[in-house]
């Protein structure tokens, strides 16, 4: 076997830490395998903020560009500093879609979603995947959200993990029925997720993912190496220059979204929440090389122009995707210096979550703008 990822749950139980301190200047996560003979060697895979350097320093067909890193910035401290505030911590529920609570249903509410969260893009000139909820047609993430809430309010305990660990295909279909012409994308994947993640949990973690958010003691990076340690689904990795690297787009969107649900307070407190990065999905790269703070190449952006379909861990995906992440790295460190050189970084909160969270949103409000620049096509179900 390639890869070696299943680690014992008790390993995590006695709080053995699995990241391994490397002697090089880059810290690296070195899969330990309690029962199984010790990983071979080249096992080592970078996290996410480690991974994105590693590929900004390399890539070749992705740059990012210091003038729009310096242009989002100010974008983003007027968003913080306002008379009224467009990021801070207190709005995500507010989406009529998210959950209103911050208890056990509101968590395994989020699990289910960012489980499923992934590839809603329909081919140009076809009819989108649409859910009318609420007196709304909802496409894309929302579409997900509302197919969700549909089946709750008609009884169908879909976001218990009992429930969706045996579901069938074509139970399967109908919660998630489309209202247009075009099926959600990747059903035989996303039944594979669910009945991966909820067998896990109904077998070793009590049927919730609320006791395995427990068991990381409060700590996002013990979280994250749980995740993508018992959830194969989620482990959104590729090989890039020599190294093994990693986005882990929907395990760091799950963090995130619990963190925001809860407003970091009660099961959404996080003694790091700000080593989760941004998460590298097909709409930030968009918002991000309109803004000016990545460039592509020639190359590139004749490639996209192709609607060529991208495979997961295409070097020009990685590029995308890694300059991306780095690119919000730059902008959250060039906000939280203006901040400080005003003595204001003591008053908000400023991290990769909710430069992500705005910038996620910008781009769907400034669609007709932002949308001549192609997302990079891909099915997988990474993100
Ligand atoms: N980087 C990033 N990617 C995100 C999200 C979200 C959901 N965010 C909402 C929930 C709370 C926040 O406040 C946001 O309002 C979905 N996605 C990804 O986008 C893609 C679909 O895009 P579209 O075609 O426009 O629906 C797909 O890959 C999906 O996985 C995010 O926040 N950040």
């Amino acid at each position: 076997m390639r890869r070696i990822h299943r680690i014992a749950s008790h390993v995590f139980d006695s709080g053995i830490s699995l990241l391994v301190k490397s002697t090089r200047p880059v810290r690296v996560w070195t899969r330990v395998c309690h029962k199984m003979r010790p990983s071979t060697g080249g096992d080592e895979v970078l996290l996410p903020r480690e991974s994105a350097r590693w590929v900004a320093e390399r890539s070749t067909d992705v740059k990012i560009c210091q003038d729009g890193i310096k242009k989002t910035a100010q974008l983003i401290e007027e968003g913080v500093t306002g008379a009224e505030p467009s990021i801070s911590l207190g709005r995500w529920r507010e989406h009529q879609l998210n959950p209103k609570t911050t208890d056990k249903a509101a968590i395994d509410w989020i699990f289910l979603c960012d489980t499923l969260n992934f590839s809603f893009w329909t081919p140009p000139g076809t009819e989108k995947y649409a859910v009318n909820y609420g007196g709304q047609s909802w496409t894309g993430y929302w579409s997900l959200c509302a197919a969700i809430n549909r089946a709750l309010d008609k009884g169908i305990p879909v976001t218990d993990p009992k429930y969706y660990s045996t579901l069938s295909e074509q139970t399967l279909a109908s919660v998630f029925k489309s209202d247009t012409a075009t099926a959600m994308p990747l059903l035989k994947e996303r039944l594979a997720a669910l009945h991966e993640a909820g067998q896990v949990l109904v077998e070793k973690y009590d049927g919730s993912f609320v006791n395995m958010l427990k068991k990381s003691n409060k700590s996002a990076g013990t979280l994250l190496r749980m995740v993508v340690a018992e959830f194969s689904s989620y482990r959104d990795e590729a090989d890039y220059m020599g190294k093994r690297v990693s986005c882990y787009k929907r395990a760091q969107i799950l963090i995130a979204d619990i963190w925001a649900c809860c407003e970091g307070q009660g099961l959404g407190a996080f003694d790091d929440i700000d080593s989760i990065t941004m998460f590298a999905d097909y709409r930030i790269p968009q918002v991000l090389v309109w803004l000016g703070a990545l460039q592509y190449s020639d190359k590139l952006n004749e490639t996209l122009a192709k609607d060529t379909m991208f495979e997961s861990g295409d070097r020009l995906e990685v590029e995308i995707r890694g300059c991306s992440i780095w690119a919000v790295e730059l902008i959250v460190e060039e906000v939280r210096k203006s901040l400080a050189s005003k003595k204001l970084d003591s008053a908000v909160i400023v991290n990769a979550i909710l430069v992500d969270h705005y910038l996620w949103d910008y781009r769907r409000d400034h669609a007709a703008e932002t949308d001549h620049i192609p997302i990079h096509k891909i099915r997988c179900i990474y993100y």
